[in-house]
């Protein structure tokens, strides 16, 4: 299969592909942030998901996300508290964004092992309709972005690599997208991780 196009041009409006948008520097950074919040108090988890467990695995910040809503406390996991929303990752979300009064209050964590891989989804159970972004570290991954309607086509794949930014917003917000494939051992060895690491930020729209 030929290699999808490193800046593809046919993204749905309101999506935006940012290639390599952080140094390596910072990747390691926040690959050093990632192994702190592994130690707790709330350890990352496969969830529930449907009839199924899902291949990822996932810690939430800010907001913990349990496969259908949002809870302060980790109600699939212990039942700890999790860690707030880190001020640098709502600043990393504005930079990304170019929108100053963006203030996303859940960090999710996905961390791709072997074989891991997430289904066509839309990100549905945030009642607020401001951009998602998301954060590339580790091994490449074929990134799907669909269509508000369906699971299926059209959609377009992007090779997500370390460092890489992608954001959805405004009329893509809703969207169908997944991860049909990580490329297993292609991370760089500077950056910390083995695997992919995705960091997604969004705003929830939950009273605090
Ligand atoms: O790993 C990714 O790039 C996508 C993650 C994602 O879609 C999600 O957590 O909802
Ligand atoms: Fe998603």
């Amino acid at each position: 299969m030929p290699e999808p196009p490193r800046e593809p041009v046919d993204l749905p409006s309101g999506a935006r592909f940012l290639p390599d948008w952080l140094t390596m520097d910072q990747q390691q950074w926040i690959v050093r942030q990632y192994r702190q919040w592994r130690n707790g108090p709330v350890p990352p988890r496969r969830p529930r998901y449907g009839s199924g467990q899902m291949s990822v695995e996932m810690l939430s910040l800010g907001w913990h996300w349990a496969g259908n809503g949002f809870s302060r406390n980790a109600v699939d996991v212990n039942n700890a508290r999790i860690l707030p929303m880190p001020d640098w990752a709502v600043k990393v979300g504005r930079m990304v964004t170019g929108d100053p009064t963006y203030t996303p209050d859940s960090l999710l964590a996905n961390h791709y092992g072997p074989g891991a891989t997430m289904g066509m989804h839309r990100d549905a159970d945030e009642s607020s309709p401001a951009p998602v972004v998301s954060l590339s570290i580790g091994d490449t991954c074929r990134f799907r972005f669909g269509n508000a309607e369906t699971r299926t086509k059209p959609y377009t794949d992007v090779e997500l690599r370390s460092g890489d930014a992608f954001v959805f917003g405004g009329p893509a917000r809703w969207n169908f997208h997944g991860v049909p494939r990580v490329l297993d051992g292609t991370a760089p060895d500077e950056c910390g991780i083995t695997g992919r690491l995705n960091i997604t930020m969004r705003v929830t729209g939950m009273d605090s």
